[in-house]
């Protein structure tokens, strides 16, 4: 069976508590940092500072999301801070494999993102350059929205492109992941999921928990 992996976003966390917030989610895999700039999305979150004392206090490793324009100049700054994975949007980067190669150097792991208008054609190929790639399940901006079921052909056509090319590349969804929409993501293909409402909505660990069976039910 597939590994699978999840991700609690603290966007839904209480930013007044960070610390306490990550302590509750020490039995996920990574936690999810969404970094917003107020300018490729319509919302501001955090920048190099607060990630870095989140890398500091954190009981698991962070997979940092970039939501910010001018994503060659500002990522690896946060891949040289410590984070576990960087994830850029491809919209929002003017040479992807370029600053892949530059976050891998520093030692992250280099992801691309998607949203949900943006046509993954031209990204399949160029598969081998990143390792982990990040599908939008909803527009970036805000959590709490729903899943948008029609991203899962673009999920498919990754996971077929990984498969031809025999790579273990991470495939992420980000967005109105519920135990409800957890399987359908993952019967497409996805091995990482993103959850913010859902985890933080109740208990955590409860939460976590349950998400991963959901998903396990349903692993390739
Ligand atoms: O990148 C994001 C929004 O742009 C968040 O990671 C995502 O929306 C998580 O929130 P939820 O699980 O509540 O949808
Ligand atoms: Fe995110």
């Amino acid at each position: 069976m597939t590994a699978q992996r999840i991700n609690p976003s603290i966007l839904s966390a209480d930013f007044v508590n960070l610390q306490h917030e990550l302590e509750r989610i020490a039995t996920a895999d990574l936690v999810h940092v969404d970094v917003m700039d107020n300018h490729f999305v319509p919302n501001l979150t955090m920048g190099p500072p607060i990630v870095e004392r989140i890398q500091a206090v954190s009981p698991v490793p962070l997979d940092v999301h970039l939501m910010i324009a001018d994503a060659d100049r500002w990522a690896p700054g946060y891949a040289e801070l410590g984070a576990f994975s960087v994830t850029f949007h491809a919209e929002a980067a003017a040479d992807p494999v370029a600053l892949a190669r530059r976050l891998r150097e520093i030692g992250a792991r280099a992801g691309i993102a998607l949203k949900p208008g943006t046509d993954p054609e031209p990204y399949l190929e160029l598969l081998p350059e990143f390792d982990q790639v990040l599908v939008m399940t909803v527009e970036p901006g805000f959590g709490g929205q729903s899943f948008m079921p029609d991203m899962m052909s673009k999920l498919r056509a990754f996971a077929e492109a990984k498969a031809r090319l025999g790579l273990d590349v991470w495939l992420q969804v980000d967005g109105g992941i519920t135990v409800d929409t957890i399987g359908i993501a993952a019967e497409a293909g996805a091995d990482t999921f993103v959850a913010g409402s859902a985890v933080y909505g109740g208990v955590p660990e409860e939460r976590i928990a349950q998400l991963r069976s959901a998903a396990a039910a349903h692993a390739h």
